[in-house]
């Protein structure tokens, strides 16, 4: 079992597998980001006293009580409200794009490669834009919202999965500082790394190396986030995450940008998922093809060409290892 700190920081902030209340417990806030998040992890609608009104991200109704003619959201001092939860209907929302990601199917041609601006050099290499730069941005800017939502007031301690996750969680952890600005939440997140690999070509091969340093104590105590490009046999994903147990942290989550639909996958590694896939061997945005790719911004599926002429054989793993 992860360990899985409870995030609570304030009566509303339930952990989003916990029992919801059995009874009506009122508290009182003024704070719209603590009432965003209670309606987010509480899962049953809220009663604020008297007006109404929805967020969009989620399906429940908002009651409040209305003070001095103020409207609530997205007023930034609002008045003070009284929450009452109450044990209502079982979630009716749809956690598949928080569990599963965006679900790429099986038959995505990905789009023609005319219609985006890449590298020329790998002109013959790729066959098409499977998710462009653009997408994978927004998708992550909304990850990093969850995760604000999930750690609360914890600060996170960030490890990177080199080299594939390195634009992921440079991107991920920007997107999650301008959350703390824009919310005057100044969470402390500090970015560690790790350097593991295993792949030779587009294979998955026995070796599993930690390359550096295997010594992670400073994640004893703390909210870890992993972060990673891609989930695949979910190796990688398990042996880092029982070297990483080792070290006793608060909390453990994961943040995975892609996981990819193969037989036996690996579904509960990953908490924050950003695509899942269909089982093709996919570079760019740091993905790469026996180093070849990660200056690539989309993520493309890799041509015959392309995987022809970047082929190489065990004695090239043996050197990258000794390097
Ligand atoms: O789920 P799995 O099948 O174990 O595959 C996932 C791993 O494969 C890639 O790493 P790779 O070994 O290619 O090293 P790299 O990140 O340095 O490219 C990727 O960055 C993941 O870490
Ligand atoms: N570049 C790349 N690395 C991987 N590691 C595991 N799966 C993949 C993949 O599809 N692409």
């Amino acid at each position: 079992m992860r360990p899985q700190a409870s995030t609570a920081s304030h009566e509303a902030d339930y952990p989003r597998n916990s029992p919801r209340p059995k009874q009506r417990c009122p508290f009182y806030t003024n704070d719209s980001s603590v009432i965003q998040r209670a309606m987010w992890l509480a899962k049953t609608p809220l009663d604020i006293f008297s007006a109404s009104f929805s967020l969009p991200f989620c399906e429940w109704s908002l009651k409040r009580r209305q003070q001095n003619g103020h409207r609530f959201y997205p007023d930034p001092a609002p008045p003070v409200a009284t929450i009452v939860f109450t044990q209502s209907e079982p979630l009716q929302m749809d956690n598949t794009g928080m569990k599963r990601g965006i679900v790429i199917k099986d038959d995505w041609p990905g789009y023609s490669l005319d219609l985006f601006t890449y590298p020329e050099h790998y002109h013959e290499d790729i066959e098409n834009v499977y998710i462009p730069h653009g997408v994978i941005m927004n998708r992550t800017e909304r990850l990093a919202r969850y995760i604000m939502e999930d750690f609360g007031d914890n600060n996170i301690m960030v490890l990177c999965v080199l080299k594939g996750g390195y634009k992921f969680c440079a991107d991920l952890v920007e997107f999650i500082k301008v959350f703390g600005r824009n919310s005057n939440k100044y969470l402390e997140t500090r970015v560690e790394f790790i350097r593991l690999k295993s792949y030779l070509n587009d294979q998955s091969t026995e070796d599993l190396h930690i390359i550096g340093s295997r010594d992670l104590s400073f994640l004893r105590g703390k909210c870890v986030l992993i972060v990673e490009a891609i989930v695949d046999t979910g190796k990688t994903m398990k042996a880092l995450l029982k070297h990483v147990e080792t070290f006793e942290p608060k909390m453990v989550k994961v943040a995975g940008l892609l996981v990819k639909r193969v037989p036996n996958m690996a579904e509960r590694l990953t908490d924050y998922v950003g695509f899942e896939i269909p089982n093709r061997f996919v570079v760019g945005y740091a993905l790469d093809y026996n180093e070849y790719f990660r200056d690539l911004n989309h993520i493309c599926v890799i041509s015959k060409t392309g995987k022809m002429k970047y082929k190489v054989g065990e004695m090239h793993m043996n050197k990258e290892m000794d390097k």
